[in-house]
């Protein structure tokens, strides 16, 4: 049974358990779903006695492998949805101890062969033991080679210890993250790798703690002994732990309970979210972990109903889409516009000569007319007498903006001119310029009045779907992303100049309480001043709120940098102007060179920034 469906969330919450070895899988199946009411296991799949340098010992025997039950005890539907298998804990491929060595690498290539052939979506990896994991990865690599679309889930306990002098050799772990970024890197940073972090009851800070939402988290192991115990004797968890299984609620994070009861919950009272009773009508015993369920539960009901607009945006989270798109549904864009507009009226006609003086206002790109209505609105919003020109190259919107002013009755104060601005011989000059020529990074059309900003980010998944399309021109090409999946690393910088060509050589600080982290590319936003105070924008520091025209542009690298805790990243951005087009380049140069992308504008896909003779 699912957590539940958030209201008008697309995404319902999963919540599993982690469980003993148990070879009758049915009953295992029975125990924690049908009664406890969990949606999945994570069950060991093969008898943990079992080690491949005995059975060699004393063969003869059947042959068959001690693997919990055979696959004809669940039906395929029920061990794909219900079952994750969980890799032998005791496997350790680094060893020292060839016999364990081997005997590891054997069973998890046995296991995931099982789990294959039982159509299971997941298995669960073992946290690499010791600091070192190179032949551990090696062998998950090459089975990742060869592997369905089932995912394997890394197991890394969510550990960052602020005291950077401590040994790391003493098998103290410093940061995890680093022990999940050397597997990862050894494996090419396949798709199909992936996270399930231990959450301890302590929790490193909240920088530390933003990075793993960059990364591909699957699921969260919690367990019981990291709850809390309420004045009721019921488990419950920290504030801070409740803030991050809200945020992996966010990020379709599954949660795994692990552990033992650890909270003798008072007798003959009621569950904190549900009402039923310690044992259910029929006499069987209520699940230990029943009363850790239904508080993940009681969280992921508290949550506050996503808002209208990020309902909307759902779909798009952390997908790579070409840009150009304008959304005339915008209401807050256009009011910007409008008090933009009112505000330059009434600084040029002083109210008394508002009858007498009419103000010449341009609409350059008029589109389809949404600007041209906002600027009579502001017109008779401040009672100013206006004459309007809408300047618009494409000729499929010209001819709505005709049909526009007809049924409007606007033919006396607005002149529609259909050709492109840059060879238009205006009859006269204007007094407001109105123009909405933006894109996320600010310029696709090359408009002069915005600032860019960018900043690192982590964006494994983005990473991962341009490699898919495994060429250089997918690298060279900048995306538009509802980014959700991302970590920021540093605060955005604008890169600003005045030219159309332009250069900017940009430096961030990694702040050293967040630790090491993986740069995949860089995030783009834009702020447009319109009129004095009133602005545009969707740099997160001060986006305006509400609007949905723009989301940000992700430049990716070709090669992920990574970047050490306290020290700083060293990027390049260029924007480069040729006799029929405009495109950028950028480049890291610190802590490590990468080659410049998109040289010449190689790679430019439609935009990027685009042709100069374009239209749409
Ligand atoms: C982002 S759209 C905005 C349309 C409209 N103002 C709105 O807010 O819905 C930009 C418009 O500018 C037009 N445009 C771009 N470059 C132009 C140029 N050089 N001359 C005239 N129109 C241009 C495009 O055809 C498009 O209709």
């Amino acid at each position: 049974m699912p957590l539940g469906e958030r209201s008008g969330d697309k995404e319902s919450r999963y919540c599993g358990v982690e469980t003993e070895f148990n070879d009758d899988m049915p009953q295992l199946l029975s125990h924690n779903l049908a009664s406890a009411g969990f949606d999945f296991v994570v069950a060991t799949l093969m008898d943990p006695a079992y080690r491949p340098s005995l059975m060699q010992k004393d063969s003869g025997g059947s042959g068959a492998l001690p693997f919990a039950g055979s696959d004809l005890v669940l039906s395929p539907s029920q061990w794909s949805s219900h079952v994750v298998g969980k890799i032998s804990s005791w496997i350790d491929l680094d060893s020292d101890d060839e016999i364990l060595r081997m005997d590891s690498e054997t069973t998890l290539k046995q296991e995931i062969a099982w789990a294959s052939h039982l159509s299971l979506q997941a298995c669960l990896l073992p946290t690499p033991k010791g600091t070192s994991c190179a032949n551990y990865a090696r062998c998950v690599n090459q089975i990742l080679q060869g592997l369905n679309n089932m995912q394997l889930w890394l197991r890394i306990p969510l550990l960052k210890t602020d005291d950077d002098s401590m040994d790391v050799d003493s098998n103290n772990l410093v940061d995890s993250w680093e022990l999940w970024n050397s597997f990862r890197m050894l494996c090419e940073h396949h798709s199909q790798l992936s996270i399930a972090l231990d959450v301890l009851s302590s929790l490193p800070s909240a920088n530390s703690l933003g990075r793993w939402f960059g990364e591909s988290v699957r699921a969260a192991i919690i367990n019981t002994d990291s709850f809390l115990t309420n004045a009721r004797g019921y488990p419950c968890l920290s504030k801070r732990h409740q803030k991050l299984i809200t945020g992996f609620f966010n990020h379709a994070i599954q949660i795994v309970i692990s552990g033992k009861q650890v909270h003798s919950l008072p007798k003959g009272t009621t569950d904190l979210a549900s009402n039923h009773n310690d044992s259910s009508s029929d006499g069987v015993q209520r699940h230990p972990l029943r009363p850790y369920l239904d508080y993940v539960g009681y969280l992921y009901q508290r949550m506050d109903p996503l808002p209208e607009q990020e309902r909307f945006e759902l779909g798009y989270r952390d997908f790579l889409q070409s840009p150009l798109q304008t959304f005339e549904k915008d209401a807050v864009k256009y009011i910007q516009y409008q008090r933009a507009i009112c505000k330059a009226l009434q600084d040029r006609v002083p109210d008394e000569k508002a009858s007498m003086i009419t103000t010449v206002l341009m609409v350059v790109g008029a589109g389809r007319g949404p600007l041209v209505r906002a600027s009579l609105q502001a017109a008779e919003e401040t009672g100013r007498k206006l004459k309007v020109f809408a300047v618009e190259k494409n000729p499929n919107a010209v001819v709505t903006l005709h049909s526009l002013v007809k049924i409007e009755g606007w033919e006396n104060i607005v002149t529609i001119i259909s050709c492109d601005m840059r060879h238009w011989d205006a009859p006269e000059k204007a007094d407001i310029l109105v123009s909405e020529l933006l894109g996320s990074f600010g310029d696709n059309e090359l408009s002069p009045e915005y600032t860019s900003f960018i900043q690192p980010v982590t964006a494994s998944k983005l990473y991962n779907d341009v490699k898919l399309h495994k060429d250089v021109v997918h690298f060279e090409t900048a995306y538009v992303v509802k980014l959700h999946n991302v970590a920021r690393l540093a605060p955005t910088q604008p890169p600003t100049m005045k030219s159309n060509q332009r250069y900017k050589k940009l430096q961030f600080e990694i702040p050293s309480d967040t630790g090491s982290a993986m740069v995949h590319g860089f995030a783009g936003y834009f702020d447009a001043t319109l009129y004095k105070d009133v602005h545009l924008g969707i740099e997160p520091s001060t986006a305006t709120p509400n609007m949905f025209s723009w989301f940000a542009i992700f430049f990716p690298l070709r090669t992920p940098v990574f970047v050490c805790a306290g020290s700083s990243l060293e990027v390049h951005f260029w924007r480069c102007c040729g006799p029929t087009k405009v495109w950028y380049e950028w480049g890291v140069t610190s802590p490590c060179l990468s080659p410049i992308h998109n040289s010449n504008g190689r790679s430019l896909l439609g935009w990027a920034v685009g042709f100069l003779d374009s239209t749409y």
